[in-house]
């Protein structure tokens, strides 16, 4: 474990020499990728190209040392190229600004490059680049950070295990009946308010319905179906109700959080052991009393971190919906953004009153903001150690030392503010099943061929849960062609049921995505939702390996607090350094004991999955 940390011996003139020839490609400049690619700058590497899609924002600030204020609004990759040639004037670094999952970056783009090293923060990214380094076979060092928490592995091909081989565990959601009728936390409130965004500005989705679900099961009266759906609530789209109305804030205002709250209070079954939810009209809310006027409105501290009155509440919920009206106008739809003002105003005006409706606790603006973004707050310094082993790793990876790049990962102890540096005794190889790097990459499926459609098909299960790009499939051995990555080419087939292609259980379908090189043969098994709350459809690449895995215990925010005070003897493939945060020098005396392997992380993409 030691030699993780140091420079490894045979940075000798051997690896000197391969630095500066070895062009490598950093995806993301982030938190991670500025580190990164100031590493890799002082140490000598001389051919780097790095590729960004976003722009600097002002929060970034604090942490990607490589922006500054007058960056803000410019190219991430543009401006990081720029400040590392004030480094070093001589390296030959090339930027792009653009996704890297963009079919301008294909493998031959990819087998350029000596070493990939990704620096992203979501998984779809990390999907693809995956899939890119493997058929191009060319070495990745993957790394992640969530706050005080972080990682790095290697991926290579035939040697470890691909980022994929480990199934990842879905996002944390609630069910619809909590979230559209007994919400019991602020988070639900959040998720209720984000979701009423989509509705009235973001791309609809029948899945964020917010009226009142009268299809709970809580809700049923012995004997009865359901509840009736009785004349008070709309049964038209609500973003159509709310053109129709011209977003009037104050009708709105009065449907969600009066007239659909008395709705809810008419489904008695609900409110026989919980406290019944109190509706609200504008009226009421707007000459609201009692709760002060905030102080200074001006002042972020006031705004941000004081839990806004009723009153200023309802104030912002009229002014953002008017503003969002004016930025819907000349496009489809919004797309819901933590760090668009009018968007977070709308959500935290907007959960706090449900939530008083409800009698649960109000939160703050900059509270609401990391929940609703699912804000884990950026560590600069796990950040940079999370990029100093990047590129240890990376010097053995020039000396095709592999199998001495075992995944190491970082945690802070809850107490005496100790870091935890914990490394995999040996790489970890692939899973034999894994429907990504195995040779004959297999998935069964489990869908209703006879209510999905190909379009759903396609953008659900292959390119949403499957991660591939631009698919192409054919129904094996009937040559059938089935969907096509040419535009427009099977247009046709789109709004097709499966079944109509002669898609039924038992068949196989080929799906071939060229951009990643990849080819999946598809098993389909015919299923059919039971319950309101069933998915869609499954995929199980292995049934006996893809069970879902237990939430760990312990865990906030996603994050794993079950910091192992290192006593269990319990886990022989981790090899465990620790050191103070403030005396890093105690480090250097490596204690070695043994730590439980880090839990698993639901919410999280930038952490994965050890293995015991
Ligand atoms: N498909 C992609 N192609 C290229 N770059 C990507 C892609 N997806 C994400 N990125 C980049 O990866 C970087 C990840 O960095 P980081 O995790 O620090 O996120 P951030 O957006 O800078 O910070 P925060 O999310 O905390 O505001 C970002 O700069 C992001 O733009
Ligand atoms: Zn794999």
């Amino acid at each position: 474990m030691a030699d993780l940390l140091s420079v490894p011996h045979s940075l000798s003139q051997k690896i000197r020499e391969l630095i500066p020839k070895s062009k490598v490609l950093v995806v993301g400049a982030g938190g991670i990728g500025c580190e990164v690619l100031k590493n890799l700058a002082l140490s000598g590497f001389q051919e780097i190209e790095i590729i960004d899609l976003d722009t600097i924002d002002v929060s970034n600030l604090n942490r990607q040392f490589l922006f500054r204020k007058e960056h803000v609004g410019k190219s991430k990759a543009v401006v990081a190229r720029e400040s590392i040639l004030s480094y070093n004037p001589d390296i030959n670094i090339k930027a792009y600004h653009d996704s890297v999952m963009s079919q301008d970056y294909g493998v031959n783009f990819f087998k350029r490059f000596r070493l990939v090293l990704n620096a992203l923060d979501n998984r779809a990214a990390r999907n693809h680049v995956n899939r890119m380094c493997l058929a191009a076979d060319v070495p990745l060092i993957e790394s992640g950070t969530s706050g005080y928490s972080g990682q790095v592995e290697l991926i290579k091909k035939g040697v470890t295990q691909c980022y994929e081989c480990q199934p990842k565990p879905p996002q944390r959601s609630f069910p619809g009946c909590t979230i559209r009728n007994t919400p019991s936390e602020p988070v639900h409130c959040i998720v209720w308010a984000k979701h009423l965004f989509n509705q009235l500005f973001g791309e609809e989705d029948p899945d964020q319905d917010v009226s009142p679900d009268t299809e709970d099961p809580e809700a049923k009266v012995d004997g009865e179906h359901s509840v009736t759906d009785t004349g008070n609530i709309k049964r038209t789209s609500t973003r159509q109700w709310a053109q129709e109305i011209n977003y009037d804030p104050q009708k709105l205002f009065d449907k969600f959080f009066k007239a659909d709250i008395e709705y809810l209070l008419s489904m008695e079954n609900l409110w026989k052991t919980r406290k019944p939810p109190v509706p609200l009209s504008w009226q009421q809310a707007a000459s609201h009393s009692g709760d002060g006027e905030m102080e200074d409105e001006s002042d972020i501290r006031t705004t941000d971190m004081k839990v806004w009155p009723l009153s200023k509440c309802a104030k912002v919920f009229a002014s953002t919906i008017s503003q969002l009206k004016t930025d819907l106008a000349d496009r489809n739809f919004l797309v819901w953004d933590k760090d668009d003002k009018p968007a977070m105003d709308f959500v935290t005006a907007c959960a706090n009153i449900r939530a008083q409706i409800f009698s649960i606790q109000q939160k703050s603006r900059f509270e609401i903001k990391s929940i609703a973004g699912n804000i884990i707050p950026a560590i600069a310094t796990a950040n940079a150690m999370i990029a100093g082993l990047v590129v240890l790793h990376a010097f053995r990876v020039l000396n095709e030392e592999y199998e001495k790049c075992p995944a190491v990962y970082l945690r802070k102890k809850s107490v005496h503010s100790k870091f935890i540096l914990a490394a995999d005794k040996q790489v970890s190889i692939a899973n034999p099943s894994c429907y990504v790097c195995s040779p004959k990459p297999f998935v069964n499926v489990f869908v209703n061929v006879e209510a999905m459609t190909v379009k759903e098909f396609e953008n659900e299960l292959l390119k949403k849960h499957l991660n591939m790009v631009a698919p192409d499939v054919v129904l094996d051995g009937k040559g059938v062609v089935v969907i096509s990555s040419e535009e427009g080419e099977m247009q046709a087939n789109d709004d097709k049921q499966l079944i109509e292609l002669g898609i039924v259980d038992g068949s196989i379908l080929k799906c071939d995505d060229f951009l990643q090189n990849y080819e999946l043969t598809v098993a389909v098994n015919q299923y059919e939702a039971k319950e309101k709350d069933d998915p869609l459809y499954k995929v199980v690449a292995n049934k006996d390996e893809l069970k879902a895995k237990e939430p760990a215990n312990g865990k906030e925010n996603g994050v794993d607090n079950n910091q192992n005070d290192g006593n269990d003897e319990s886990d022989d493939d981790l090899m465990l350094i620790e050191y103070d945060e403030e005396d890093p020098q105690e480090g250097s005396s490596s204690k070695k004991r043994r730590i439980n392997p880090p839990q698993d992380n639901d919410e999280d993409d930038d952490l994965c999955v050890i293995e015991d």
